[in-house]
Order: C-alpha cells, then sequence, then structure tokens
C-alpha cells in the first residue's frame, strides 16, 4: 500500500528512484572531496613548498604568531577561487536545467569537474594550480545546481527529505575520503599532494557514468514537451499506475512555467516569489554562517593553532570528518519523520553551545604564540565534535533540501540558482577571509559565529514554514498561502502581474 499524508499523490519508494538519487548525489562526493583535500593539501609542507614557498618558510618560523602564521591572501586564493568560479556557473547551470534537463546537466558538472582534476594533479606552478580550480569550480557549480533540484523532483513527497539529504551524505564522506586520503599521503614525499588531487577523477567518473543510466525527472520531461516519457517515468518513479492527479499538477505547473519567458526577472520583481527567494537564499547563508567551513577547510590548521602536531592535527580532522558523516545520517532518517523546523533549532542551540564554549577557551589560553594545554585541545576537538554533529543533521543537509521544495515550478532553477551561489559566495568569502579573521580576531572569531547561530535560530523559530511532506508543486497552496507572516505576500493579483 502506497504511505499518503494529507494530499500527497499515491506513491512508493521504488529501488529506481534510490539508485537514481543515490547516483547523482555522487555530485556530492565530488563536492565534499575537494572541500576535504583543499584544507588539507594547504598544510602539507611539500604542496607549500612547490606553491607557496613565504607560507612554507612563515609555518616553520619558530617566534611566528601561531594565529597568524598560514595568514596569506594567495593560499586563500586557492581555496577560494573555486568558488568564484562556481557562482558564476551555477548561473549557466540554472539556464541548463531548464534547457536540456537536470541529467544532462549533471554530465556537464562530472566533465568540468574531470578537467579540473587533471590541470591539478599535474600542476608545474600556481597558474595551472588556479585554472584547475577554476573548472573543479565549474563542475561543482553544475553540480551543485542540477543534484538537488533532480533528487527533489524524482522522489514523491513522503521520501524527498530524507532521500534529498543522501547528496549531503556524500558531501560529508567525500569529506572523510579526503581527510583520510591526506593524512596518508602527506607522508609520501614530495609527490603526495598530487595523488590527493587526483583522487577527485574518482567521483566525478562515477557520476559521469552513473548520470548514463538514471531517468530524467517527471517535471523537467514535461516541462520541456517530452509529455509521454514524462508519464512514464512518473509511473516508473512513483511505482504506482495512476499517477492522473500528479501529472496534471506537473501539467498546470508547466504551463505556468511556459508563459514565464524570464524566469531570473519573475522572480525578484514578483512579490509573491518573495518568501521562497528569501528563505531560499538565507538558508544557504545560514549554512555558512555556521562557522562549517571553519573547521571543514581549516581544522588541521586550526588543530596545529591550538599546538597539536602535524599528524596529530589531520588525524583529528578524520575525527570530525567522520563525526560529520554518521550524524548526517539522523537528518537522513529524521527529515521527514520530526520535520525540518525542529531539526534546525535543535541544532542551533547546540552548535551554539559548543562555538561559546571553544572560544572561551581559546580565549583562556591561547594567548600568544604558545600551544594551549593539551587536556584543553582535546576538550576543544570534543566541542569541536559537538558542533559538527548539530550542523550535520540540520543546517547542513536542509540548506539543500529547503530550497530545493519550495519554489514553483517555473522559477524552481532561477530559485535554486540564488540558493546554490549565496551558498558558494558566502563560502568564498569565508574560505578567503577566515585566515585573516584567525589572524586579527583570534578566539573573536568563535564568538563571531555564534552570534549567527543566535540570528538563524530565531529566524528558524518565527519565519521559517514546515515543509515536511508537502508535494513539491502544491508548496504554494499548502504551504505559503497558510503561513502567518509570509501569506501576505502571496495575493492572487501578483499572480497575474508579473507574467514577465
Ligand atoms: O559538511 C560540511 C560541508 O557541507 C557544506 O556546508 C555544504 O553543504 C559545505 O560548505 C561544508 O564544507
Amino acid at each position: 500500500m502506497a504511505p499518503s499524508t494529507g494530499r500527497n499523490f499515491p506513491a512508493k519508494l521504488t529501488k529506481q528512484v534510490v539508485l537514481c538519487s543515490l547516483i547523482a548525489a555522487f555530485g556530492g562526493l565530488m563536492f565534499g572531496y575537494d572541500i576535504g583535500i583543499s584544507g588539507g593539501v594547504t598544510s602539507i609542507d611539500d604542496f607549500l613548498l612547490e606553491f607557496f614557498p613565504s607560507v612554507y618558510e612563515k609555518k616553520h618560523r619558530a617566534k611566528e604568531n601561531n594565529y597568524c602564521k598560514y595568514d596569506n591572501q594567495l593560499l586563500q586564493l586557492f581555496t577560494s577561487s573555486l568558488y568564484l568560479a562556481a557562482v558564476v556557473c551555477s548561473w549557466a547551470a540554472a539556464f541548463c536545467c531548464k534547457k536540456f534537463g537536470r541529467k544532462r546537466t549533471m554530465q556537464m558538472a562530472a566533465a568540468f569537474f574531470l578537467v579540473g582534476v587533471v590541470l591539478n594533479a599535474a600542476s608545474v606552478n600556481l597558474y595551472m594550480l588556479i585554472a584547475g580550480r577554476i573548472c573543479l569550480g565549474a563542475g561543482i557549480g553544475f553540480g551543485n545546481q542540477a543534484v538537488p533540484l533532480f533528487i527533489s523532483e524524482i522522489a514523491s513527497a513522503q521520501y524527498r527529505g530524507g532521500l534529498n539529504v543522501c547528496f549531503q551524505m556524500l558531501i560529508t564522506i567525500g569529506i572523510l575520503i579526503a581527510n583520510v586520503v591526506n593524512y596518508f599521503t602527506s607522508n609520501i614525499h614530495p609527490y603526495g599532494w598530487r595523488i590527493s588531487l587526483g583522487g577527485a577523477g574518482f567521483p566525478a567518473i562515477f557520476l559521469g557514468l552513473g548520470s548514463l543510466l538514471i531517468v530524467e525527472t517527471p517535471s523537467s520531461l514535461i516541462e520541456r514537451g517530452k509529455t509521454e516519457e514524462g508519464i512514464k517515468a512518473l509511473k516508473t518513479t512513483r511505482g504506482v499506475e495512476d499517477v492522473q492527479k500528479e501529472y496534471e499538477e506537473i501539467v498546470k505547473a508547466t504551463e505556468t512555467a511556459n508563459k514565464i519567458k524570464h524566469p531570473f526577472r519573475n522572480l525578484i520583481m514578483k512579490r509573491s516569489s518573495w518568501p521562497q527567494l528569501f528563505c531560499g537564499t538565507i538558508l544557504q547563508v545560514f549554512q555558512q554562517f555556521t562557522g562549517i567551513n571553519i573547521i571543514m577547510f581549516y581544522a588541521p590548521v586550526l588543530f596545529q593553532t591550538m599546538g597539536l602536531g602535524a599528524d596529530a592535527s589531520l588525524l583529528s580532522a578524520v575525527v570530525t570528518g567522520s563525526i560529520n558523516s554518521v550524524s548526517t545520517l539522523v537528518a537522513v532518517f529524521g527529515v521527514d519523520k520530526f520535520g525540518r523546523r525542529k531539526l534546525l533549532i535543535q541544532a542551533a542551540v547546540q552548535m551554539l553551545i559548543s562555538q561559546v564554549f571553544v572560544g572561551a577557551i581559546l580565549k583562556q589560553h591561547l594567548k600568544t604564540t604558545n600551544a594551549i594545554p593539551m587536556p584543553y585541545a582535546y576538550l576543544t576537538v570534543f566541542l569541536i565534535c559537538v558542533f559538527v554533529m548539530g550542523f550535520a543533521w540540520s543546517w547542513g543537509p536542509l540548506g539543500w533540501l529547503i530550497p530545493s521544495e519550495i519554489f514553483p515550478l517555473e522559477t524552481r532553477p532561477a530559485g535554486f540558482f540564488f540558493a546554490v551561489s549565496s551558498n558558494m559566495i558566502c563560502t568564498f568569502i569565508i574560505a578567503q577571509a577566515f585566515l585573516t579573521m584567525l589572524c586579527q580576531m583570534r578566539s573573536g572569531i568563535f564568538f563571531f559565529f555564534a552570534a549567527w547561530i543566535v540570528v538563524m535560530g530565531s529566524f528558524a523559530v518565527f519565519l521559517l514554514p514546515e515543509t515536511k511532506g508537502v508535494p513539491i508543486d502544491e508548496m504554494n497552496e499548502q504551504v505559503w498561502k497558510k503561513h502567518w507572516f509570509w501569506h501576505r505576500f502571496i495575493k492572487p493579483e501578483d499572480e497575474q502581474q508579473a507574467k514577465c
């Protein structure tokens, strides 16, 4: 018997949907592997010697202030150039998603990424390294745009949350694999870092080959006039024959979508799109301003700052990475059960407490060049794990899930573009600024992020609607029109007005 809640359409969890979602989620593995690798290689001496000799020298200068030894704009550009490229490319990817479908866009992602991997692993100078990062960024921009949309559309409402979280799940597994790879390759001299960077090819090959096997989403097929294929895809992905009602909803959404020639303009100008636009974008901004990436990119650097040795630092990054992956499982199984808001609010409290304690310990014990006493260093690693745990079952996965499910079909790729690109921009800002911020603000950086967590927690309490179990093409009716605050934006006259 197919489960059904509220006005849900009948559907079963089919093997095809699970398999397609998992294959698509390899886009997350690409992204995650890269995140983990960047942090690791920037603390490996052979890599620094080859491309950033001044950082190498500063790192080994005995008197250098711990907080500042990695502060170097070029080194930060290595990490962050990828995100700039990803922003630009996710805009192009939004067009490709609409015109060529989600599946083709994923294949483009894999192709760009592979070129980047080859350039990076074979780099002989900084230019090649940065050019490689830009291609990787293009791959990530295309992948991050297409994959969450693909999963949210291919899954029925009852299972959408859990399946979509697989994307973040694979991001975390990618980060973890990268941390482990870095741990071993850092001892392979002098080319271990090439193995680290080259390893990124595996997830891209998986995504590229895997995407040849998957089906296109019913919404995308119907939107592009492939009605017969769309109905067929609807039947196979839902695992039921009676798909008439859902088909009619998609056709209705498609008709509205086809009237809109400029989805980007429509989204910005039309008042009734603002709630989704605001919530989708701000969730991604908040996701980054939890401060998660100071840990993901720079955990080894951060732990070395606290005085742990090089190996202990890389190993601690492996520990935080494992906790990140395992805790994301809570979201896979919990998000369609507990709902989105409960997870976000609970985790905000947990993350706030750990940030404040980490800040307090570092303020007390890491004043100048000295390392902090070992028990406190380990307590800090523990608190960071508590923080990562909270992030992993909430703001991490839901930052992708909610924006991919709240926009109506006509503005979905365009709306999701704003969400993806705000993630990339904020990741860029944090990647670029963190080492300087650490150098300037010292332990204050943890209080800075704690303040953001207070703001985002309040947002989840007061402004974010619950979207659990609502069919994706019914959000306007069931969510926005009924919300205590946002309903005032969704007036029928607005819907008539801006058919730009
Ligand atoms: O799991 C942590 C990782 O997840 C992301 O927030 C993406 O959702 C990354 O920016 C971060 O490095």
